[in-house]
């Protein structure tokens, strides 16, 4: 029986919820029997069906995380019925009335992301407990199903239905659907008939990519349920709908893996797509005006079942012994989660302060009080969406001692009397990550401390920490908008570039910890020509970012820091010293710089990079009718390309690719125009 959806305590419009694998064999061995897990929810909500604050730890440093996602499996649910019933059966009543929905495993490798969605012969996953749940409704409302199976690969879209898998185009129509051309779809009445179809998809999904011997998957294996059923109204119409489900490839850490060549490259796909699907999922959740559907393939491809009436779960799959892969797919889970909700002025006066890992303590200390478990629960860890409810009889003579005397230290800490009503106190957007494990009574320099935390993780992790770090205060909420929308948008530009992984946080910290002075914010970015267009924008972004902090750092009032309002952002990398050029031997200085000949391979790499970007910004700009004056553009691709400026400008040639050109047709476009130049 389909069990009616349930109501959420979030507003999310994409559920994120965790599911942790149990430990293999093997990986039990070689912890000498450890198998406490490195991730876990308090007991209290193993079995919420709330949102859950998610603990991080990691048994070797001590170091630790929280974050809020909506639901929790851990190792004790191998059953992967409970996670079905609870999270994607809810979704299947829809697709009969014709919306689509969409359910993502998502996760790094062997997190266990193939077994959620395909399960085995005795725990079928929930691709197979999906589609027997359609299949028994179509036998009862006398609809009909069809599954369509492709995978996304290097950017590109592969019919695995077909013996040799075919590439299929994507193409959008003039209503803005989305059209796979010449993608099978195969009827299905019966299970024992899906599994015939779907193993050999799998197969060949295996076999395309992998190799046999390599059961990492490389592509997004998507399985496309589409069900035709007749309205009930007698009118003879059919209501079409569709249920997605997807084993994403898994995340990698380019630095912690030997990949080279080509799996250099499908991983830094791979990371690229993840990262756009995790905007998508963030614009969404945040109501944003503008949904980055456009950024990837698999992102275009899934317009039509990610938002809208569409309705959407993301399954962020755990290794249980690998923290620092578990941070990043939580954290990005936690981001795509996030609901931001600025805090005017003058609710911020007065916003609780709380540091990450004093939640505990609190819910704890509340508990204590006789609060309900239910008004505990809803005790937001710092990151939360939705900060807390307490009692207003709350005194500051019955302020827990910890609580009290960290204040003295800190004024991370404020008291417990100065928790607002929940209806009073709006959320401020932040994802607090990697400084939980601070003691704040023993750091002189919280500020500093966290760029160091954050500059070591990023050199163990290997990931670009791309962060806006955020006091509570007066920044006006389109300024702090626009500076996260530049940082979104040079993360994605990042993400186009590098194979790093890439993450995307807004932390808070106390005004006091903040760097005195824009200049100490570093921003640096390596392995990049100084002229290229991440370079340029990291420039930017920077002098924006001066622009907007120097009033507010020239009016710093140091006995007023509680109220004094900052935000400061810094690209966190591995410190990479800048050089001049970076020619084709990186590591060698000083033969990049030290010929005629280099120096004008340099500058000729220069202009390409200002003719690329000046081209660019013609197409941005120009009217039909200079479009139609360039080389390789007709009237066709100018109404096109006025199109889909007008959600999303373009920001790079590639971009072109999006309304369908490939890389060739791009490329010779703008050969045509540089060769105009000259000729
Ligand atoms: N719940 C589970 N119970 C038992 N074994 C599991 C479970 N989940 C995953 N495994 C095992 O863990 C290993 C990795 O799982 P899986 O292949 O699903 O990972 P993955 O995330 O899909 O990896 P990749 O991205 O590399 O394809 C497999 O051997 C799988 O059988």
């Amino acid at each position: 029986m389909l069990t009616p959806a349930k109501p959420s305590s979030s507003i999310s419009k994409v559920r994120v919820i965790i599911r942790v694998r149990p430990f293999l064999p093997h990986e039990t061995a070689s912890r000498n029997g450890n198998s406490t897990p490195c991730v876990s929810v308090l007991d209290s909500e193993l079995d919420s069906t709330q949102e859950v604050t998610v603990h991080l730890k990691d048994p070797e440093t001590s170091r630790n995380e929280c974050y809020k996602l909506d639901s929790f499996f851990g190792q004790e649910d191998n059953n992967l019925s409970k996670i079905f019933h609870r999270e994607v059966s809810p979704l299947i009543p829809g697709i009969f009335t014709g919306c689509n929905a969409t359910v993502f495993a998502y996760g790094a490798t062997c997190s266990g992301k193939t077994y959620t969605m395909q399960g085995t012969d005795e725990i079928p996953g929930l691709i197979p407990l999906a589609m027997s749940t359609v299949l028994s409704l179509c036998h009862s409302t006398g609809s009909t199903a069809e599954i369509s199976y492709y995978e996304v690969y290097m950017d590109r879209c592969y019919d695995l239905m077909e013996v040799k898998p075919q590439e299929i185009a994507v193409m959008e129509d003039k209503d803005g659907e989305i059209h796979l051309k010449g993608l099978s779809k195969v009827p299905v009445n019966s299970m024992p008939e899906f599994h015939e179809v779907f193993s050999c998809g799998n197969q060949r999904r295996k076999v395309a990519h992998t190799g046999l011997n390599d059961v990492s998957s490389r592509s997004h294996g998507v399985l496309a349920i589409t069900v035709s059923s007749p309205c009930g109204d007698g009118s003879g119409l059919i209501a079409t709908g569709k249920l997605n489900l997807i084993d994403l490839a898994g995340n990698e850490d380019n630095r912690r893996t030997c990949n080279e060549g080509i799996r250099l490259q499908e991983s830094a796909k791979i990371n690229q797509s993840l990262f756009a699907l995790s905007n998508v999922i963030y614009a969404l959740n945040n109501n944003r005006p503008r949904v980055p559907y456009r950024e990837s393939k698999l992102t275009r491809i899934l317009q039509d079942s990610l938002g809208g009436t569409s309705r959407a779960l993301m399954v962020a799959c755990l290794n249980p012994g690998e923290y620092q892969e578990s941070v990043h797919t939580v954290s990005l889970a936690a981001r795509s989660r996030h609901i931001s909700n600025f805090v005017s002025s003058a609710q911020k006066h007065e916003t609780p302060k709380f540091k990450v890992d004093m939640e505990a303590k609190l819910r704890a200390w509340l508990e204590s009080k006789g609060k309900t478990k239910s008004s505990a629960q809803k005790m937001g860890a710092f990151g939360s969406p939705l900060i807390i409810k307490t009692p207003s009889a709350m005194s500051s003579t019955k302020k827990p001692k910890a609580y009290s005397s960290a204040k003295q230290k800190s004024s991370t800490f404020q008291s417990a009397s100065t928790v607002k009503e929940r209806s009073s106190v709006l959320p401020r957007r932040n994802l607090f990550t990697n400084v939980a494990s601070v003691d704040p009574s023993t750091e002189k320099d919280m500020n500093l401390h966290k760029v160091k935390d954050c500059s070591a993780i990023s050199k163990d992790g290997g990931s670009r920490k791309f962060s806006i770090a955020q006091s509570d205060g007066n920044i006006q909420p389109h300024t702090y908008n626009a500076l996260e929308a530049t940082i979104e948008e040079t993360a994605t530009e990042y993400s186009k570039v590098s194979t790093d992984m890439i993450v995307l946080e807004t932390r808070t910290c106390t005004p006091d910890k903040l760097p005195d002075k824009a200049e100490n914010m570093e921003i640096i970015s390596s392995n990049f020509d100084e002229s290229s267009p991440i370079c340029e924008k990291i420039k930017a972004l920077q002098s924006s970012l001066r622009r907007v902090l120097s009033p507010i750092n020239s009016n710093i009032n140091v006995e007023n820091k509680s109220s004094r309002d900052q935000i400061c952002l810094a690209l966190l990398d591995p410190k990479t010293p800048k050089t001049p050029f970076l020619l084709s031997c990186p590591g060698d200085k000083s033969q990049k710089i030290g010929t005629h000949l280099d120096k004008l391979n340099a500058l000729g790499s220069n202009l390409k990079s200002s003719l690329v970007q000046e081209y660019v910004d013609l197409l941005n700009q120009a009217s039909r009718e200079e479009l139609m004056e360039l080389k390789g553009i007709g009237q066709k691709m100018a109404e096109y390309i006025l199109e889909l400026r007008e959600t999303s400008p373009l920001k790079s040639l590639h971009d072109l690719e999006k309304i369908g050109l490939s890389s060739k047709q791009v490329h010779n476009i703008f050969n045509r125009t540089a060769r105009g130049l000259f000729g």
